[in-house]
């Protein structure tokens, strides 16, 4: 485990991204050493602007965009590699690429063997 690793305690990394990314970001985490998350079908709002349509002659406007979400839990790995893992997969350069927050984790508990705090993770 690295030293900054050490100190930080369990982080959950908590990423916004483009679904048609989702394959490159499991990649480079992977790469990263953390290959264990969670992903969710969500969506949102951020800066990126609303899509108008039309329906039979009437105009919609959908404000919410498709995103997946992408938890991912550490312990012997620094939170700050997960994020540019993550960070350097999902970016386009374009309205719309997400965002990842970093949220500290109280605890953790591997249900098979009962394992809790930084070994359950
Ligand atoms: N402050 C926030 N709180 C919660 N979710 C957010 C927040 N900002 C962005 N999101 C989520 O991230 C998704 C992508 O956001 P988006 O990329 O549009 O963010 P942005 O940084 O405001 O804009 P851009 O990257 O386009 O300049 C949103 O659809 C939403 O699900």
């Amino acid at each position: 485990m690295s030293d900054e690793a050490d100190e930080q305690g369990i982080k959950m990394v908590m990423a916004i991204i483009r679904p048609d990314k989702l394959s490159d970001v499991k990649t480079s985490l992977a790469e990263a050493g953390a290959p264990s998350l969670t992903v969710t079908n969500v969506s949102g709002r951020g800066s990126q602007p609303a899509k108008k349509g039309q329906w039979r002659g009437e105009e919609y406007t959908v404000d919410l965009h498709q995103k997946v979400k992408v938890e991912c839990v550490v312990a012997d790995i620094p939170a700050d590699d997960v994020v540019d893992a993550i960070a350097d997969a999902a970016h386009t350069g374009e309205k719309g690429d997400g965002k990842i927050f970093v949220l500290p984790v109280e605890s953790a508990v591997q249900v098979r063997t009962g394992k809790e705090g930084n070994p359950a993770v």
